[in-house]
């Protein structure tokens, strides 16, 4: 691969502007721009973006990136040495070839992907939670979700940077440099790779001979890649442009009509805001995301279910109920919620049900160790999308304190005007976010008032 990059020499030198060298090399390595778009940083959303120079029809190809260009594991100058030690690579994130691989090609004067990089001469416009303070997270983010994930992410980025990268780049010393490849660059380019960064669809499979055995099997994803060129396109969820997988390149498609001077966007996929924001730094107006998402803790319904409970027995009962809920929902511990309605409304359906039995049902319950299968389907239909149908008291009841709870763990906080003046702010993005959450729980509970 890159052979093509190399054996062609463009000047890059810092005083030619930097997206007109990523444009050459496009051209060279052999990315193809329809005469429809193109690159800007003006009239976009934010920084680098695309735009249309024509009106695009539905269908028409935006650009195409053979996968020669793409940069990953495989296509990297130091793919070899990645591949011969793969197994002391592997690690619960599966990026770290990835980041080894950018780490050595972001500080490489020979790289072939230089004017590719060059876009990004540092990654200050990165504005990831996970460079805020902890105290900014902690006040700003509370309740969302994302402080949570954020200390998950830092510890795992931490330990996978000390135990996997620091021992393979001090064996290797021709070719990385512990006191150039820090943690402080690691960690943003671990950033990067999360706003950047494109994971290939897994394939589909096409059989329905297949055993049942592999049915439940959670298959590994597959590894991310740097994608130049459409990683130039901003997001929204009202998407016009989308990208497409082939053999040998990848596709830039219009998937709904675009006209001249329109911003084209892509999909970053189905993101609610606090997604959003925390694995790319941005959010959409909350009114505007139509993936946007509240999450209810399980362990809110379970408060709830206990809330002015006299006796022992009830008590007991309920605590029973609990220990069956926390094994059968595992890692399950929150139900989503969208604004169409539940994402996760079997598992909720199911919680309810066991939250709401009498004392013979559930040890009738646990002597048939749950439900027939045809019972459960019932349940999950009974309980679809559709602004919750067939609804009754106690789980009305029970819908709606829980997502009362959880609204007011956001604390006190006032919206302010600063919603309606732009999203660039940490704490307009993070209003974004509360304000987003905390109507869907509120529409939540008009739905489910007695
Ligand atoms: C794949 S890059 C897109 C190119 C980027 N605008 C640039 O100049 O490098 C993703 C980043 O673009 C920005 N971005 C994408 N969509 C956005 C949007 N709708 N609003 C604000 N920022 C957005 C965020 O900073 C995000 O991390």
């Amino acid at each position: 691969m890159a052979t093509e990059a190399k054996r062609h020499k463009v000047d890059y030198s810092s005083e030619i502007n930097p997206l007109q060298n990523f444009l050459q090399w496009c051209n060279i390595v052999g990315v193809r721009l329809s005469h429809k778009v193109c690159v800007s940083k003006e009239g976009t959303v934010a920084e680098y973006g695309m735009l249309a120079k024509d009106n695009i029809e539905e269908g028409e190809v935006l650009f195409t990136i053979p996968r020669s260009a793409l940069l990953h594991q495989q296509t990297t100058m130091v793919s070899a040495v990645l591949e011969k030690e793969r197994s002391s690579l592997e690690s619960p994130s599966g990026w770290v070839p990835l980041l080894l691989a950018l780490l050595y090609e972001y500080t490489s004067s020979q790289s072939n992907w230089k004017p590719y990089l060059f876009l990004w001469t540092n990654f200050k416009s990165l504005d990831h939670p996970m460079f805020w303070s902890k105290e900014e997270r902690d006040g700003l983010l509370r309740g969302t979700g994302i402080p949570e994930a954020v200390e998950t992410d830092l510890v795992n980025i931490q330990r996978e940077y000390t135990h996997v990268v620091l021992p393979f780049i001090k064996k290797h010393p021709d070719l990385w440099n512990p006191s150039t490849h820090t943690l402080e660059l690691y960690t943003e380019l671990v950033a990067f790779v999360m706003a950047y960064s494109f994971q290939e669809p897994q394939e589909e499979e096409d059989d329905d001979e297949d055993d049942d055995d592999d049915e439940d099997e959670e298959k590994t994803p597959n590894p991310p890649m740097m994608v130049p060129m459409a990683d130039m396109l901003n997001h929204v969820s009202n998407h016009n442009a989308n990208l497409e997988f082939t053999l040998d390149s990848l596709k830039m498609v219009c998937v709904r009509p675009i006209h001249k001077g329109e911003e084209v966007f892509n999909t970053y996929g189905q993101m609610a805001n606090w997604q959003l924001l925390h694995m790319y730094g941005f959010t959409e107006p909350h009114q505007n995301n139509t993936n946007d998402t509240a999450d209810i803790p399980i362990t809110n319904f379970y408060k709830v279910a206990t809330q002015g409970i006299q006796s022992d027995q009830d008590r007991q009962l309920v605590e029973e109920k609990w220990e069956m809920l926390r094994e059968m929902m595992q890692e399950k511990a929150v139900f989503v919620f969208g604004k169409q309605g539940c994402l996760t409304d079997a598992e909720l359906h199911s919680a309810l049900k066991v939250l709401c039995m009498s004392e013979e049902e559930f040890s009738e319950f646990k002597e048939n160790e749950g439900w027939e299968e045809d019972e459960e389907d019932e349940i999950s239909l009974a309980f679809s999308n559709e602004g919750l149908p067939g609804l009754k008291a106690p789980w009305k009841w029970l819908i709606h304190e829980a997502a009362r709870l959880t609204a007011s763990s956001f604390g006190d906080w006032e919206e302010g005007g600063a919603v309606a003046e732009g999203l660039r702010s940490r704490q307009q993005r993070a209003l974004q976010v509360r304000c987003g959450q905390r109507s869907i729980l509120h529409r939540l509970m008009e739905l489910t008032k007695s």
